[in-house]
């Protein structure tokens, strides 16, 4: 008789780490019903490196927060890991980085970096084994104790994606991370960023304002636009895996950028 054929891993579909189903989220306020998201479908597959462009008051940080369990929908469904938002954020399956490396000042780099691993009850040994492995993958290695103001903006943000990454999440959560910063650290970022999810496999979702980050990023692009925040735009990247920064000029890279500029440019009000 014949076996059934055996799902293998390598045959097994992705699993979605994100699956959003006609989620809206309106936010009562005094001057009336703020539609920030409305209808939104959207898959989120092991490994991709997913990122939200859109204009500003589309709705990005709020399907970011709602995501982590940080905002509630009005409508629809959603999953990460297969948990309600609030179950994986009680199971920690997320790590979260803000726009400000929001790092406490009196601490030093290290105690920042295992402010998290104390709360989760971790010992001394395992802290310190954690925090030396994450100051290595962002390069920040011989800082530890250094305090947040001793160090430029974007190592600041280096530590907080450290912090983020120590609690061993497999997705990460990032909202504008390198928004505030200049252009060249910006870029060295984005490579920085772009090798440790290449070497880690982590499932990303990354909030951005620019087209060239978001594509030199992304595996998938989502385009917002805003008034109610939707979806206009979802573009599966062709580049390749591995990637450098001279990419960007290559006519497959503009390709894809024209479509993020197209659409955002249907989804901009010049009104505001
Ligand atoms: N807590 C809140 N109460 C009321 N309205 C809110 C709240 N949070 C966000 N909004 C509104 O929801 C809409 C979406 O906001 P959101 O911050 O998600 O947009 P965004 O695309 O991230 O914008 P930006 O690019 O400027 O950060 C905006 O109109 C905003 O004013």
């Amino acid at each position: 008789m014949t076996q059934p054929a055996r799902n293998t891993p390598e045959k097994a579909a992705k699993q979605s780490v994100i699956d959003i189903d006609k989620l809206s989220l309106t936010f009562e306020t005094n001057d009336g019903p703020v539609h920030a998201l409305s209808d939104i479908d959207l898959k989120v597959d092991e490994g991709d490196f997913v990122s939200f462009i859109g204009p500003s008051g589309c709705g990005k940080t709020t399907l970011l927060r709602v995501i982590a369990d940080l905002e509630q929908p009005t409508g629809g469904s959603i999953s990460v890991n297969g948990l309600t938002p609030h179950e994986a954020r009680l199971k920690r399956a997320y790590g979260y980085v803000f726009q400000a490396a929001a790092l406490y000042p009196w601490r030093t780099i290290e105690n920042n970096i295992a402010l998290p691993l104390e709360i989760m009850g971790l010992s001394k040994v395992e802290q310190q084994q954690r925090i030396a492995k994450n100051m290595e993958l962002v390069n920040l290695a011989g800082f530890e104790k250094k305090f947040p103001w001793q160090l430029s903006g974007g190592m600041q943000q280096r530590a907080s994606i450290a912090r983020a990454l120590s609690v061993e999440p497999d997705l990460l959560l990032m909202d504008e991370p390198f928004g505030a910063l200049d252009e060249i650290v910006r870029d060295h970022l984005n490579d920085q960023l772009h090798q440790l999810w290449a070497k880690t496999n982590k499932t990303v979702v990354f909030v951005t304002h620019s087209i060239p980050e978001a594509v030199y990023l992304s595996t998938k692009i989502v385009v917002l636009c805003p008034r109610p925040g939707r979806i206009y735009d979802v573009i599966e990247s062709n580049l390749p895996r591995e990637r450098t920064l001279d990419l960007r000029e290559s006519p497959e890279f503009l390709k894809i950028a024209q479509r993020v500029r197209e659409g955002l440019k249907a989804g901009h009000s010049y009104d505001d």
